[in-house]
C-alpha cells in the first residue's frame, strides 16, 4: 500500500513534467503535493487536473497513511537523544536553587558568590550560544551536540568534586558553555532530521525535556535537601548521568543530511536521509535541499561574515528579527521569575515549612511540565502562530491576575504591633506594616497568629547567615516556632494567597504551551540553510540575556514598584509581545525547511492581515530552478 502510494506521487510528476518543466505544489492542510498545471494548459494538463483531482482526496490520505507507516523509529531515537541537551539546560538551570540552600551554609557563600554561582552559567551560556553559531557552521551539528554534552560531564564532575568555592564558579561556566552551545544546535539538528509533518512536535519534545528536566531538578533538590551535608555534591553531580549518555549516543548518531549537502559531501547526506527516511523516497527532498543551497548561494547577499549577510539580506534578517524578538518577549513574559518565585509564592498561601515549600515548587515545575506536553500535542493541530498567540494572551491577562492577588494582598497588609527599642538595625523597626518590612531585603515579619487574625507582630532585621531568622529576639531560632510564632522572609501572611496561587496556576497553563516551547521551535525552523547556525545563535544568546537580566533585575524591581507593580510590567511587556508576534510571526507549519524563506519575502509585520488568508492555498511554481509564488488568481504563464 505505501509503494502504491509512493507510485501515485510520480504518475503526478511525470503527468506535470509533461507539462514543460513547469510543476506546481500545493500547500494543502499540513501536507505538500504535486498537483496539476493551471486550467489554460493543454489537455494533457487537463487530463492530469482530472486525474488529479478525482483521485487527489484518496492520494492524499495514502499518503497521510504511508508517511504514517513508514516514519522510522530512528528519527524518535535521534530526536530523544538530542532532546537529552533540553533535559540537561532543564536540570542545570534548576537544579542551583536547591543546591545553593546547602552550599551557603556549608561553603558561607555570601550574597555576592550566591549571585555569581547562579548567574555565572547562565552568562556562560548567553556567550557560548554566540560561538556556538560559528561552530555549527564549521563543525557541524553533531560535533557540537558531542562538546555540550562533554562541557556537561566534565563541569558536573568538577561541580560534584569542588573543594572550595573558586572551583565551584569554575564548574558552573563550564556547564555554562555547554547550555549555550547545547540550546542552539539542538533544535536545529532536531528540525533538519525530522519528516515535516513531525517536526514541530520533535522540535517541542527538546522544551518538554527542558521542563522534565527542570521538574527531576526539584525532586532531586527536595530528595537531597535531606542530606545537609554534601547534598549539593549530589544535586550538582547527577547530571553527568544524562550528559555522558547523550555523549556515548552521539558517537553513533550520523550528522544532519543538510549540514552535509551543504559542505558537498554528497553521498554521506543520501546515505543518512535514506537512513531516517525509511522506505521513502529521498529523491524530492534531496533535490529540494541541493536546489535551495544553490539558489542560497546566490541570492544570499554576496560576501562578508554570516551576520553582516543576515543583516543586509531582508528576507534573512526579517526572520532574524523575529526569532529574536520572540525569545526576548518569552523571557519578558517573567517565567524564570514566576519559577523561581513560586515558593515564595506558595509561602505566601500559608504553607511554612520550608521543606514542604520545596516540595510544592515540585509541584509548579511538574505544571510547567504538563502544560509543555499540551503544546506538544497542539503545535501540528492548531499551528506555531495560533499557538503562540493564544499562550501570549493567556499569559499577560494571568500575569495581571497574579498582580491583582499582589495589590490586594499589599493593601491588606498586617500592620506592625511592637516596636522593640534598642536594636541596631532601626530601619526595619520604622515599618508600619508587613508590605514595607517584606521589601527590604534587609528585614523580615515576625508574627502570631490564631485562626482569624495576626497579632505580636514586628519588623526585625535578618539573622547575617541565613535569612531563615531573625538577629534577634522570637524569631531568631527557626522559621517556625513555638505559640504560633512565625517568621516571614519575602512574603506577608494575606487571605488574597488564593488569587495569587490561581495566577500562578493559570500562567503556567498559558505560558508551557506556547511561550515556552515556540520561540524554539521557531527558530529551528525560519533561517535559510547558510543562515541558521547563526540565526539560531543570536536567537539564543538573546533568550539567555534576557534571562539574566529579568532574574537579576526582579529583586530591585519588586522593591521599587513592589510585586504587583512588577508583575503588571511583565504583564505589559507580554502584551506588547502578543503585537509583535500578531503582526509579524508567519506560520510555518506544514512547510518544508527549504520553503520557509519565501515567507519572510514581504514586509516584517505584515502577517496579522493575512491571518484570514491562513487556509488559502498558496502554489508554488518551479520556473529554470528559481521559486516564485502566486497568488490562487494568478493564472498566468510562467515558462
Ligand atoms: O522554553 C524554556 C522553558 O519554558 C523553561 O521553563 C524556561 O525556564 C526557559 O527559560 C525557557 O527558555
Amino acid at each position: 500500500m505505501s509503494r502504491k502510494a509512493s507510485d501515485h506521487d510520480y504518475n503526478l510528476r511525470s503527468m506535470t513534467n509533461l507539462m514543460g518543466d513547469r510543476w506546481k505544489k500545493v500547500s494543502d492542510d499540513g501536507e505538500r503535493s504535486l498537483i496539476k498545471a493551471a486550467s489554460s494548459s493543454s489537455s494533457i494538463s487537463s487530463q492530469a487536473a482530472a486525474a488529479s483531482s478525482s483521485s487527489s482526496s484518496s492520494a492524499r490520505a495514502a499518503r497521510k497513511q504511508f508517511q504514517q507507516d513508514v516514519t522510522p523509529a530512528f528519527v524518535y531515537v535521534l530526536a530523544a537523544f538530542s532532546a537529552l541537551g533540553g533535559f540537561l539546560f532543564g536540570y542545570d538551570t534548576g537544579v542551583v536553587s536547591g543546591a545553593m540552600l546547602l552550599l551557603k551554609r556549608e561553603m558561607r557563600l555570601s550574597a555576592l558568590w550566591q549571585e555569581l554561582l547562579v548567574s555565572s552559567a547562565v552568562a556562560a551560556a548567553a556567550l557560548s550560544a554566540q560561538a556556538g553559531g560559528f561552530l555549527n557552521g564549521l563543525f557541524g551539528r553533531r560535533v557540537c551536540i558531542l562538546l555540550a554534552s562533554f562541557l556537561f560531564s566534565a563541569g558536573g564532575v568538577v561541580l560534584s568534586a569542588a573543594p572550595n568555592r573558586e572551583t565551584l564558579l569554575v564548574g558552573r561556566l563550564v556547564v555554562g558553555l555547554g547550555l549555550g552551545i547545547g540550546s542552539m544546535t539542538v533544535p536545529v539538528y532536531i528540525a533538519e532530521t525530522s519528516p515535516t509533518q513531525l517536526r514541530g512536535q520533535l522540535v517541542t519534545v527538546n522544551t518538554l525535556f527542558i521542563t522534565a528536566g527542570q521538574l527531576v531538578a526539584s525532586i532531586i533538590d527536595g530528595a537531597f535537601s535531606y542530606l545537609q551535608h554534601n547534598g549539593w555534591r549530589y544535586m550538582l553531580g547527577l547530571s553527568v548521568v544524562p550528559a555522558v549518555l547523550q555523549f556515548l549516543g552521539f558517537l553513533f548518531l550520523p550528522e544532519s543530511p543538510r549540514w552535509l549537502i551543504q559542505k558537498g559531501l554528497t553521498q554521506k547526506a543520501r546515505r543518512v536521509l535514506s537512513q531516517i527516511r525509511g522506505n521513502q523516497n529521498i529523491d524530492e527532498e534531496y533535490d529540494s535541499i541541493k536546489n535551495s543551497i544553490e539558489e542560497e548561494e546566490k541570492d544570499c547577499g554576496g560576501e562578508g561574515p554570516v551576520i553582516w549577510r543576515m543583516l543586509t539580506y531582508p528576507p534573512a534578517r526579517r526572520a532574524l528579527i523575529v526569532g529574536c524578538g520572540l525569545q526576548m518577549f518569552q523571557q519578558l513574559s517573567g517565567i524564570n521569575t514566576v519559577m523561581y518565585y513560586s515558593a515564595t509564592i506558595l509561602q505566601m498561601s500559608g504553607i511554612r515549612d520550608d521543606k514542604l515549600a520545596i516540595w510544592l515548587v515540585a509541584v509548579t515545575a511538574f505544571t510547567n511540565f504538563l502544560f509543555t506536553l499540551l503544546g506538544v500535542w497542539l503545535v501540528e493541530r492548531v499551528g506555531r502562530r495560533r499557538l503562540t498567540l493564544g499562550s501570549i494572551v493567556g499569559t499577560s491577562l494571568s500575569l495581571c491576575l497574579l498582580a491583582v492577588g499582589f495589590l490586594l494582598s499589599a493593601q491588606h497588609s498586617p500592620p506592625v504591633t511592637l516596636h522593640p527599642s534598642g536594636t541596631s538595625n532601626a530601619t526595619c523597626t520604622t515599618y508600619l506594616s508587613c508590605e514595607p518590612c517584606m521589601l527590604d531585603p534587609g528585614c523580615g515579619f515576625c508574627y502570631r497568629e490564631n485562626s482569624t487574625a495576626v497579632f505580636a507582630s514586628s519588623c526585625e532585621p535578618i539573622n547575617g547567615a541565613s535569612t531563615d531568622r531573625a538577629a534577634w529576639g522570637r524569631c531568631s531560632n527557626t522559621t517556625v516556632m513555638r505559640d504560633h510564632t512565625y517568621w516571614a522572609y519575602n512574603f506577608c501572611p494575606t487571605s488574597y494567597y488564593w488569587i495569587v496561587l490561581l495566577g500562578l496556576v493559570l500562567y503556567l497553563a498559558c505560558f508551557a504551551p506556547g511561550m515556552g516551547p515556540m520561540p524554539w521551535t521557531v527558530n529551528s525552523e525560519i533561517y535559510p540553510l547558510w543562515a541558521r547556525s547563526t540565526g539560531n545563535a543570536c536567537s539564543a544568546g538573546v533568550n539567555w540575556t534576557f534571562n539574566i537580566l529579568v532574574s537579576l533585575t526582579f529583586l530591585h524591581l519588586a522593591q521599587y514598584l513592589t510585586y504587583y507593580g512588577a508583575f503588571f510590567l511583565y504583564s505589559s511587556l507580554a502584551m506588547l509581545g502578543f503585537i509583535f508576534i500578531y503582526g509579524c510571526l508567519p506560520e510555518t507549519k506544514g512547510r518544508r525547511l527549504e520553503e520557509v524563506e519565501s515567507l519572510f519575502e514581504g514586509n516584517l509585520c505584515s502577517c496579522g492581515a493575512s491571518d484570514s488568508d491562513e487556509g488559502r492555498q498558496v502554489e508554488y511554481i518551479r520556473v529554470k530552478g528559481s521559486n516564485y509564488h502566486l497568488s490562487d488568481n494568478d493564472g498566468s504563464d510562467v515558462e
